[in-house]
């Protein structure tokens, strides 16, 4: 059976110890690093910035998967892609010309993700998504790790399955935000193939078992 892809998100890490949760995440289940970037403007809270990105590129063994919540990511898309990144998600709403910011993502030899915040419809995506890698539908408002998940979202990742279906396209769906073993079964049956986590993982116990539950959702 397909087994669900886990995005261990590090927003909610503690960062003292960024090193120690680097080797766990290596060592453990997850099929790639999902890495928040906040500007304070698109998201009201700030995350990191290059420096704590070179850090983990040093230290990780996994892909990386680059979320941008940031206006115009277009200004910094070739910085971030010098740190061999393998995904750049970037916002639907933050960018002034979509297509021409995915089409930078992949001339820079990354994959390309959309992210959708919860209240955004997905006609944005009709004419994009035969051209993305990954669709990645925010199931709490972004900024903040530890919110809980909005039932909504179940509906909205049903919708854009049939779409990926009737445009006959490859793109992933992603779902991030508030996901947990109690409600990511639901996640994946609705059509999600991975869920980007945070607190349920790093709070745990045992992180990578954590990861390794998530993984038979
Ligand atoms: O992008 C975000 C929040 O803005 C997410 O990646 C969260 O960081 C996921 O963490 P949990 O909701 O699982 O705590």
């Amino acid at each position: 059976m397909k087994k669900t892809l886990v995005a261990p998100s590090i927003l909610s890490t503690d960062f003292a110890f960024l090193g120690n949760t680097l080797t766990i995440i290596n060592k453990s289940a997850a099929d790639w690093l999902h890495v928040d970037i906040m500007d304070g403007l698109f998201v009201p809270n700030l995350s990191f910035g290059m420096p704590i990105l070179k850090a983990i590129q040093q230290y990780t063994s996994k892909p990386v998967e680059l979320h941008l919540m940031i206006v115009q990511p277009e200004r910094y898309l070739e910085t971030f892609a010098r740190f061999q990144i393998q995904q750049i998600t970037v916002h639907a709403e933050a960018c002034l010309h979509l297509h021409r910011v995915v089409q930078q993502i992949k001339e820079l030899g990354c994959k390309a993700g959309v992210a959708l915040n919860p209240h955004t419809p997905i006609d944005c995506l009709e004419y994009i998504i035969q051209e993305l890698d990954m669709v990645c539908l925010m199931s709490v408002n972004p900024g903040f790790g530890g919110q809980r998940f909005m039932l909504q979202i179940l509906d909205k990742i049903r919708q854009v399955k049939a779409l990926i279906k009737t445009k006959k396209c490859a793109a992933l769906i992603e779902v991030d935000g508030g996901i947990n073993k109690t409600n990511g079964g639901e996640v994946v049956r609705a059509g999600a193939d991975a869920v980007v986590v945070g607190s349920s993982i790093f709070d745990s116990d045992n992180p990578r078992e954590a990861i390794r539950h998530l993984k038979e959702l």
